[in-house]
């Protein structure tokens, strides 16, 4: 199968299967849930990759790796908010036919594995800050219904665990992090989102305060987290005993100090939210900054009543041009097999989101000149020879910049303030997130989630395909709406009619 033939629009679940695995970014692997990530996919993850690890090097963290295997009772020590996710722990518990004495957990993060050798680590102020990072997979054995990048029984992530002597030191790399993030979708991938804070409801349980980077799917009209990052406290260095002596104390008296801790992951579920974005029904959609062929090449415009010698003149131009774009760091390829058609070729990178191709033929050669087409828009261009390297620099970059400005406007259009609970639900069947004056309260959560589960099945309408979940809190952003302010004590919350303290952003999720 070639072509895509699913409408993203009407059958987007079965669009985004065909473009993932029709694209050659994914395949589907023998064990449920498990994905082989190919080298268009990889190539994206490397390009992310490269930036975060320059953006956490700038902030003095430093790459290392432990172990996967992570013991029944080191993962136990943190059992008050795991129990939540038990259920989701693969374990090895034979090697060969022989029983393990204790079974081993593969880890689904790496808290438990880390935290007892901060505790080996860290004695003195002076061992502090602690900043690492690992590259990983993690192991997460979810019942939910897989999605190919977006939910995986195995992923690649990176996880970052940082130990600092002061709340305020950790909270400010927590944002720092978030930051990362935010530019990772927005200037590699061409991903607008929101950031802001989780509610309590939705945090991290074994921290204090969780941020994350908010993105949407219009197609879908659903939220989804694109990244988080902790602010644990002193949460898990109480649970791990990791302290330092008080530095202000006295040769005497030195208490012991729990240090305040930051965590934080970003996953491959990125490519996921990138190809369901900017996909469309040719295929996939590649942002220039991650793809790894920014410009295809094919030779076009001859006939049978061509001769060999031009082909040859043909041939070598495309050559040419592909040596010229070579030289100035753009990725450039030539299709130059002999036994595909040019349309047939057109076709085949197109559904492989390659963002820009140029045709040369003949004539090109007569006018010295190419013409380019587009991948996002489809725009045509000719571009003369002599001006090739600076147009097309130019065109990717403005390519680039197109489509994140396209999905910010797309993203936008589908946040609705909502003032009062009657349009609550109908905004959410239209496809839409809400941003409402919210009291925060646990209770009023769950509330909102019952009813926008329960009003949305009452008037259900009948082309929502799986029964429509509940709306979540997905955060409260850190940018908050100012018209109309929320004033204290008199601005209510939408749902409960207690005194609104922030807007939250509230809908239906992945
Ligand atoms: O988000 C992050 C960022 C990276 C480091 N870990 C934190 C928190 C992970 C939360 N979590 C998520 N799934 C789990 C699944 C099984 C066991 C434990 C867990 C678990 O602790």
């Amino acid at each position: 199968k070639l072509g895509i033939e699913a409408s993203k629009e009407t059958d987007f679940s079965k669009w985004y299967q065909q473009v993932v695995v029709r694209s050659d970014m994914l395949d589907y692997y023998d064990v449920s849930g498990c994905y082989i990530v190919r080298p268009t996919a990889y190539f994206v993850w490397q390009q992310i990759q490269e930036f975060f690890d320059a953006g956490i090097r700038a902030l003095g963290v430093r790459n290392c790796y432990f172990p996967m295997f992570v013991s029944q009772r080191a993962l136990e020590q943190e059992k008050d908010h795991i129990e939540g996710f038990a259920p989701e722990v693969a374990w090895v518990t034979k090697a060969g036919t022989t029983d393990l004495a204790v079974p081993l957990a593969i880890r689904p993060t790496s808290e438990t594995v880390m935290y007892p050798y901060f505790a080996k680590w860290i004695r003195s102020h002076r061992d502090l800050p602690l900043k690492i990072n690992q590259w990983c997979s993690v192991v997460r054995w979810e019942f939910k219904n897989p999605q190919p990048f977006l939910r995986t029984r195995e992923f690649l992530w990176q996880e970052g665990h940082c130990a600092y002597m002061t709340k305020d030191e950790a909270y400010t790399e927590v944002l720092d992090i978030l930051t990362l993030y935010r530019r990772i979708y927005e200037e590699l991938l061409a991903v607008p989102v929101i950031e802001g804070v989780k509610s309590e409801k939705e945090k991290f349980a074994g921290g204090v305060a969780t941020t994350t980077v908010e993105s949407f799917i219009p197609a879908t009209g659903r939220g989804i987290q694109g990244g988080t990052s902790h602010y644990l406290g002193q949460n898990f260095s109480k649970m791990f005993d990791v302290v330092v002596e008080d530095p202000e104390g006295t040769s005497t008296d030195r208490p012991k100090i729990h240090v305040h801790q930051t965590s934080w992951g970003l996953s491959t579920r990125t490519i996921g939210v990138m190809v369901m974005i900017h996909g469309d029904d040719k295929g996939l959609v590649l942002p220039p900054r991650v793809a790894e062929t920014q410009v295809i090449i094919v030779p076009c415009g001859l006939t049978s009543k061509h001769t060999d010698e031009d082909r040859r003149r043909v041939t070598d131009a495309c050559l040419t041009v592909e040596a010229r774009l070579k030289k100035v760091g753009i990725r450039a390829d030539s299709d130059l097999r002999d036994n595909y058609t040019p349309g047939f070729k057109y076709s085949h990178w197109e559904v492989r989101g390659v963002p820009l191709r140029l045709e040369i033929g003949p004539k090109d050669l007569e006018k010295q000149s190419v013409l380019s087409v587009r991948r996002d828009n489809f725009a045509k261009a000719s571009v003369a020879l002599d001006k090739l390297e600076s147009t097309l620099e130019i065109l990717l970059h403005t390519i680039q910049d197109d489509m994140l400005i396209r999905a910010r406007k797309a993203f936008d259009e589908r946040v609705k303030l909502v003032l009062k609970w009657d349009d609550f639900v109908p905004t959410l069947n239209s496809k839409c997130l809400t941003m409402i004056p919210w009291c925060e309260r646990e209770e009023c959560e769950d509330q909102i989630k019952a009813r926008s589960t329960r009003d949305a099945i009452n008037d259900e309408a009948e082309d929502e395909k799986e029964p429509s979940m509940g709306a979540k809190s997905l955060c409260l952003p850190h940018n908050q709406p100012q018209d109309p302010p929320i004033i204290p004590g008199q601005t209510k919350c939408v749902q409960c009619g207690h005194n609104a303290k922030r807007y939250a952003l509230f809908g239906r999720s992945y």
